[in-house]
């Protein structure tokens, strides 16, 4: 009997999920593996949400955002009594190898689940934060970009229109990837992120010149959420700079939406080199895409290291920033 082989989404959902599941399990039933599907992320481990892989079930899936395997955070997984109910729920199956497609806080959760049972796993980097180290892209992100600048376009219509000031706020709890690329798209004007130094003092002065003297009649700000400086910035340039403001906070729309065209690609490329590391007998790695080339390395040096934003795009930041 083929060994069987568990593909689950765990934490923050992401657009790619549904192309990188249907991959993994086609691909892993071609490399010999019985592919089943985990539906709730940990929770349904834990909840024995677990049923084997069809063509009907993996049909219809790749063009939506999302995970159609849903996903959670689950506070009973930090608890090795409800591990050890999700184990005996592989064991029952002959399951004997996970995929895992989400974020640092899932792939520390099957590390757990690793030392305490010795289940395998590969981890497919996928959250919209981009903020896995180790790994210069992480499923999602591409299309989350496309909505953010979608979403700005939109905004500086009617900023232009009504000569108005715009703070957007997106996403990124820890990470101002997604401010920074947007912010560099859509031509903003100014950048606040945890990651470089701001002066807004610096940047207010600059932008009331440009007001005064160079016709400047609308402005589009974009600030990371991890900041939490979105309120005082629409404040400050109300009050300070002169110029009517408004707030936008985006939210989850940056998480939803049709992957693109490169996140379906990603996807399967991440999905291939995943089950071709548990084949080659890793037991703990996540695939990481560097440089243009995919390959894995060990859990710890993902986990324990801080990702660091491509130096190339910090540096055409900084003028927004001061
Ligand atoms: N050290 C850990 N031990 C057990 N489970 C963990 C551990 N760290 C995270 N988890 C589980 O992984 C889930 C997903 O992590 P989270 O950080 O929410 O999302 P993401 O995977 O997108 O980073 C958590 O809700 C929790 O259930
Ligand atoms: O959906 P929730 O639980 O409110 O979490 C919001 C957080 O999840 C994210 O969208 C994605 O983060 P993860 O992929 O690490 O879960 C963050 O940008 C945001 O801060
Ligand atoms: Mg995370």
């Amino acid at each position: 009997m083929s060994e069987g082989l568990a593909i689950f989404t765990s934490g923050g959902d992401s657009a790619g999920m549904n192309p990188a599941v249907k991959c993994a399990a086609d691909y892993a039933a071609m490399r010999g593996y019985k592919p089943w599907l985990v539906y709730d992320g940990l929770r349904g481990l834990i909840d024995d949400k677990i049923v084997e892989s069809t063509p009907q079930l993996l049909s219809g899936i790749l063009h939506r955002g999302g995970t159609f395997l849903r996903s959670s955070r689950s506070q009973r997984f930090f608890d090795i009594q409800y591990r050890r109910q999700a184990f005996e729920n592989l064991e029952r199956r002959g399951i004997k190898k996970l995929i895992v497609i989400g974020g640092d806080g899932s792939f520390r959760a099957l590390n757990q689940f690793y030392s305490d049972f010795g289940v395998p796993f590969a981890g497919i980097p996928a959250t919209i934060d981009n903020d896995i180290a180790g790994t210069d892209y992480c499923l999602g992100v591409d299309t989350a970009l496309n909505i953010i600048r979608q979403s700005v376009d939109s905004i500086r219509d009617t900023a232009t229109s009504f000569s108005r000031a715009f703070v957007i706020e997106v996403m990124g709890r820890h990470c101002g990837y997604l401010a920074m690329v947007s912010a560099l798209a859509c031509g903003a004007e100014l950048c606040l992120t945890t990651e470089i130094p701001y002066d807004l003092e610096k940047i207010g002065a600059k932008l009331k010149h440009e007001i005064k003297h160079e016709g400047r009649d609308h402005i589009i700000a974009i600030v990371a959420e991890g900041t939490k400086m979105a309120e005082y910035t629409t404040r400050y340039i109300n009050d300070a700079i002169g110029m009517e403001a408004r707030l936008t906070v985006l939210g989850h729309v940056q998480r939803g939406g049709s992957p693109t065209v490169h996140d379906r690609i990603m996807a399967y490329k991440f999905a291939v080199a995943a089950v071709d590391s548990l084949v080659a007998g890793q037991t703990n790695s996540i695939m990481v895409y560097r440089d243009g080339t995919f390959g894995n390395l060990p859990i710890h040096t993902v986990v324990d290291s801080k990702y660091q934003i491509d130096p190339a795009i910090m540096k055409l930041c900084g003028p927004l920033c001061a």
